[in-house]
């Protein structure tokens, strides 16, 4: 038996290990791919497992399942922030459930009290998000919890009756009809319009992205050509100035000031003889002759020398005549022979790309060069010219799909920017960037307005399943009420209200007609047993009657004297009266008997209890059929004298009084012989002395010849003693 029951026992906890590490495992896997909404916010969906396993299993299961679901976030996310929140939340909600609560009004108490405070603590401590995000995450994190928390409650109210119901370990709730509609259309709600914000936000993000995409394409085409022309038209003005320049420097001069002027975009310009020694340059005062200068090291020199072609640098730091930061155009002028006699050069200032365009100031431009060294950028990026271009690209560029890029600039005030990069043909790279956060602050502010909406249609669509409720449960009461209030004298079960659903009136009038119905049947079982009672009284009476007295003559039986002999004689001992004790016998009774036969015998007695009761007519007077033929007289305040008067009278009028009538039609006439005593209560409390006593003088009376009297007086012998 004990072995059994441990069997039974180990094969509920495997199968507890079971569906824990089966939901957890279902939901490591939803949660290894939260949904995303748009930057870094994420649905998360997979914890609507530890919703289902708190519902039916004890703690220590739920928080397995838990911490199998946490770990897809863990491994998603990359940070341990989701055990603490989901964790606790778990533990909340199973302890709450046990306690009775609805999962979906446990985990919306845990959100508000812990899990949206703790969301803010973390956001700010654990994780690297910047904190405007803050709120919006944090509501956002409220919001998520109760959506997966909602369709498991709503998956659970359509799971199949009894599912896991052997492995339950949390208790059943009991909920009256209006709880049990107000939770279920909140989770429904939530739901439903949770998920429609989410598709609505997530439309209208889509469209706001696709116009910014079309912006920035559109923006980087038109730029990138401006800036190639600009390249271009400034290559093409040095080269075209080196092949038709002067040979001499006076010339030169005079030629590079005026290309200078007409062509603001270079900051300087030179020229160089063949051995990099500057000849000439622009602006005059930075050069004027009488100093040796060299650029022979420079790349822009060697390279034309070299290869006898235009040559454009990357980006560098101005060193000759300033610090800018240029890029040099150069190319090589001819002397008469058609030989190279040096260089032309010019220090393109690439500050000016940027005022080239009138671009909107909200979208930022950065040049970078084949060296990934910025060229130059928008102020707002923080990026100085010639630092490198070290940058976070968080999604890459498509056809159908932003980029998105963190600047990895600590001066920057803005992080993220969408990004649209476009390859010059000198290999650089323009990229075009529209700062990210007013584009989440409006996504935000449209998702915070949907959600003041939703818990608008929320606490709406509680009350009014509250109302509706109360729709039918009102009537509902009402009726159980007038139907328990039956039998306290209430016939007449009262109208409900107008409003009341039709089924409901008809349960009221079907109610109606079955109690008028049972009253009425009532009724006729009421009237039935008063008159099975009465008839039972009266079977009462009559075996009372046949029990005390004598069923041939109807004189009282033996019992009736015994019981009512004491009570005679104490009244007689109280009222100082005398008692009268007389015994009657038939004379020769057997020969009438056998003469006339027993029925004659028998009408014989009853005719001689009827005489006897005419004469001793009195309420207390006595008369007993004490054997066969043998009566007794009880006669109370009867003195001697009258007693004997009265008995003898008795004795002549039987024997006078013809008792009954013969077969032949003769009248019977008996007479009959009396023994009695008179005595008061004091003689004997034991009936049997009365009875001996006046039986003795029956006796006596018989010896006598019949037909006659004996009496006694013992009232002067007892008042002597
Ligand atoms: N018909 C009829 N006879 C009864 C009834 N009870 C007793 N008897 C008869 O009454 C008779 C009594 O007879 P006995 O006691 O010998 O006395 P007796 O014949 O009256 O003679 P004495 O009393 O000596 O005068 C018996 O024959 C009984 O059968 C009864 O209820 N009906």
């Amino acid at each position: 038996m004990g072995s059994w029951r441990l069997g039974a026992f180990d094969r509920l906890v495997w199968q507890r290990l079971l569906a824990a590490t089966t939901l957890g495992l279902v939901g490591f896997l939803l949660n290894l791919a939260p949904i995303p909404l748009f930057s870094n916010i994420q649905l998360v969906l997979g914890n609507i497992v530890i919703v289902i396993c708190a519902s039916r299993l004890g703690l220590g299961w739920v928080l397995w399942c838990a911490f199998l679901a946490i770990s897809g976030l863990y491994l998603a996310w990359g940070h341990p922030v989701g055990y603490l929140l989901f964790g606790l939340e778990a533990l909340c909600i199973t302890l709450m459930r046990r306690r009775g609560w609805y999962l979906l009004y446990a985990d919306l108490a845990y959100w508000l009290v812990l899990g949206m405070p703790l969301t803010a603590w973390a956001v700010n401590a654990l994780v690297d998000l910047p904190p405007e995000y803050t709120p919006f995450t944090v509501l956002k994190q409220g919001f998520n919890g109760l959506l997966y928390c909602s369709a498991a409650s709503l998956l659970l109210m359509l799971s199949p009756r009894g599912w896991l119901r052997t492995l339950r370990q949390q208790p059943i709730l009991v909920r009256n009809f209006r709880q049990k509609l107000s939770h279920a259309v909140f989770a429904l709600m939530i739901l439903a319009l949770f998920i429609s914000l989410l598709a609505y936000t997530g439309h209208l993000m889509r469209i706001q992205q696709n116009l910014l995409h079309e912006r920035l394409t559109e923006t980087g085409e038109r730029i990138a050509l401006q800036y190639e022309r600009y390249f271009q038209q400034h290559v093409d003005v040095v080269t075209v100035a080196g092949e038709w320049l002067p040979t001499t420097a006076s010339a030169q001069r005079a030629r590079l000031s005026q290309l200078h002027a007409r062509n603001p975009g270079f900051i300087t310009m030179l020229v160089t003889d063949n051995e990099g020694d500057v000849l000439a340059a622009a602006p005059g005062a930075l050069f004027d002759g009488t100093r040796k200068l060299s650029v022979a090291s420079r790349a822009y020199f060697r390279q034309v020398m070299a290869t006898g072609t235009p040559y454009v640098s990357g980006v560098l730091q101005g060193r000759g005549f300033g610090q800018d930061p240029i890029v040099a155009i150069s190319a090589p002028w001819f002397d008469h022979q058609g030989q190279i006699g040096g260089i032309i050069e010019g220090s393109l200032d690439v500050k000016r790309l940027l005022e080239l365009n009138d671009i909107n100031p909200a979208v930022h431009l950065v040049v970078i060069d084949d060296r990934e060294h910025v060229v130059t950028a928008s102020e707002q990026t923080g990026f100085a010219p010639l630092s490198d271009w070290r940058v976070n690209i968080m999604r890459e560029g498509s056809d159908e799909q932003i980029g998105l890029l963190s600047l990895g600039v600590a001066a920057a005030p803005v992080a993220d920017y969408f990004q649209h990069s476009v390859t010059l043909d000198n290999d650089w790279q323009l990229y075009i960037l529209i700062p990210y956060r007013p584009f989440a602050q409006r996504a935000e502010r449209q998702f915070l307005w949907g959600l003041g909406l939703l818990s608008l249609a929320l606490l709406i669509s509680v009350f009014l399943a509250q109302r509706l409720s109360r729709y039918l449960t009102w009537p509902l009461e009402l009726l159980a009420k007038e139907v328990a209030q039956t039998g306290d004298g209430h016939t007449v079960m009262r109208a409900l209200p107008r409003g009341a659903a039709t089924e409901i009136l008809l349960l009221r009038d079907q109610l109606a007609h079955q109690r008028n119905a049972i009253m009425q049947h009532q009724d006729e079982l009421e009237g039935q047993v008063a008159a099975r009672t009465q008839e039972l009284a009266l079977a009462n009476k009559k075996l009372a009657r046949l029990a005390l007295r004598d069923g041939l003559t109807g004189a009282y039986n033996r019992r009736h004297f015994n019981q009512t002999f004491d009570s005679a004689r104490q009244y007689s001992l109280r009222s100082h009266t005398p008692l009268v004790l007389a015994l009657l016998d038939i004379d020769h009774f057997k020969a009438i008997n056998d003469s006339h036969g027993h029925l004659v015998g028998d009408d014989c007695l009853k005719g001689l209890v009827r005489v006897i009761g005419e004469h001793f007519s009195r309420q207390n007077d006595l008369l007993v059929r004490y054997g066969g033929e043998e009566f007794l007289l009880l006669l109370p305040q009867l003195p001697y004298a009258s007693a004997r008067e009265q008995l003898d009278a008795l004795r002549l009028k039987v024997a006078a009084t013809p008792l009954t009538t013969t077969e032949q039609g003769l009248d019977l006439l008996v007479t009959i012989s009396i023994g009695a005593i008179v005595a008061s209560g004091h003689f004997s409390d034991e009936p049997k002395d009365w009875l001996n006593a006046a039986d003795k003088l029956l006796y006596q009376a018989k010896s006598e010849g019949r037909d006659s009297l004996c009496i006694q007086d013992c009232t002067f012998e007892l008042s002597g003693i």
